[in-house]
């Protein structure tokens, strides 16, 4: 018999892992009986947000994201735990994994790669920074794959603008657009799209490069919409948290590898996956931090590290390489919310 009574932290982190795989399958019913004449995608949007708004009347939960508000990240955080979750904007990715470990807040989201311009390097370099430290008790334990729309707004007209300002990753994914449009401006980064428009909003000659709710937030004068070059541009969140997400039979699992830095290392790594039947969705290679000679891989494969394929795997894994630490096993989301 269990004997610990739950606090009140470990209630909202439980009531809500439960909530998100349970709002997922009761939206689902909700359209597919959609019985109005409201469009599906309304509907689920309000199914979504009174599930959760229920769900933080009874334990609100604290979630950390890149700010400042209407940011992407608070987007995916508003839409993995609703807008009546307590929402804390934090002034970096790093603080982000910070505000986690050190129980400032129950989870936080981060985003990790983009379907135009590949790894967002800061999460990659605070998930090294993670694994080194390895006593830490961060997971991911859920993904938001997000849909991003780019708009350039600012304060004055087209005919001023000076310099754009956005979050690096923001620019390089419209750097086709601006090239082309804006040849003569000064492309400058910022800490966040949202840190950007707040700036447009006071700064002469300045635009920034952010979502359509930071120019009606900031009152900025939206001059060329969905500069994205890849219309289907999406950016995958991940769910930091400190409870690990239990096997659903639909799974990702995230992981960094040190291996020998020597030849074949690699190739003899990723021959344990061929010999295991377990397919890679991501493979990304990264410094080791401290400058020394070889790489950090980071991969994502299918499967929860419980199942029983995954763990035997990882056992074959642990054989070749200097190092396994599993990231977070997680419900896979397939579709872009
Ligand atoms: O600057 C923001 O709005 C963020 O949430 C960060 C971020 C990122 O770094 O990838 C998130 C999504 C978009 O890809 C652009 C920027």
């Amino acid at each position: 018999m269990d004997s610990h009574a739950p606090t009140p932290a470990e209630l909202a982190r439980s009531l809500s892992a439960w909530a998100a795989e349970a709002d997922d399958a009761a939206v689902a019913a909700l359209v597919a009986g959609n019985p109005g004449r409201l469009p599906d995608d309304v509907l689920r949007t309000i199914g979504r947000e009174l599930l959760a708004a229920e769900r933080n009347r009874l334990a609100p939960v604290r979630v950390a994201y890149l700010g400042p508000e209407h940011s992407f990240s608070h987007r995916a955080a508003a839409l993995r735990f609703g807008e009546t979750a307590d929402l804390c904007p934090v002034a970096s990715i790093g603080a982000t994994f910070d505000a986690v470990t050190r129980g400032e807040t129950a989870f936080g989201l981060v985003p990790v790669e983009n379907s135009t311009d590949g790894r967002v390097v800061d999460t990659l370099a605070a998930f090294a920074r993670l694994a080194e430290a390895d006593s830490s008790p961060v997971v991911i334990c859920g993904e938001v794959p997000l849909p991003i729309h780019h708009h350039l707004m600012s304060a004055g007209p087209r005919s001023a603008v000076k310099r754009v300002y956005s979050k690096p990753q923001a620019l390089s994914q419209c750097r086709g657009w601006l090239a082309e449009n804006l040849p003569g401006a000064e492309i400058l980064p910022e800490s966040s799209t949202a840190a950007a428009a707040a700036r447009a909003k006071t700064e002469p000659g300045a635009a920034a490069v952010g979502g359509e709710r930071l120019a009606v937030e900031h009152g900025l004068t939206v001059l060329a919409s969905q500069i994205e070059d890849n219309p289907r541009n999406v950016t995958r969140f991940a769910v930091l948290g400190t409870e690990p997400a239990e096997p659903t039979g639909d799974d990702r699992t995230a992981l960094l590898l040190r291996i020998p830095h020597e030849p074949g290392s690699l190739a003899d790594a990723l021959a344990v996956f061929a010999r295991h039947e377990i397919n890679l969705s991501l493979i990304e290679s990264f410094p080791l931090p401290g400058g020394e000679p070889g790489y950090l891989f980071f991969l994502d494969c299918d499967g929860h590290a419980a199942d029983p394929p995954v763990a035997a795997c990882l056992r074959s894994l642990g054989r070749v390489a200097k190092s396994v630490s599993v990231l977070g096993s997680y419900p896979r989301v397939r579709e872009a919310v």
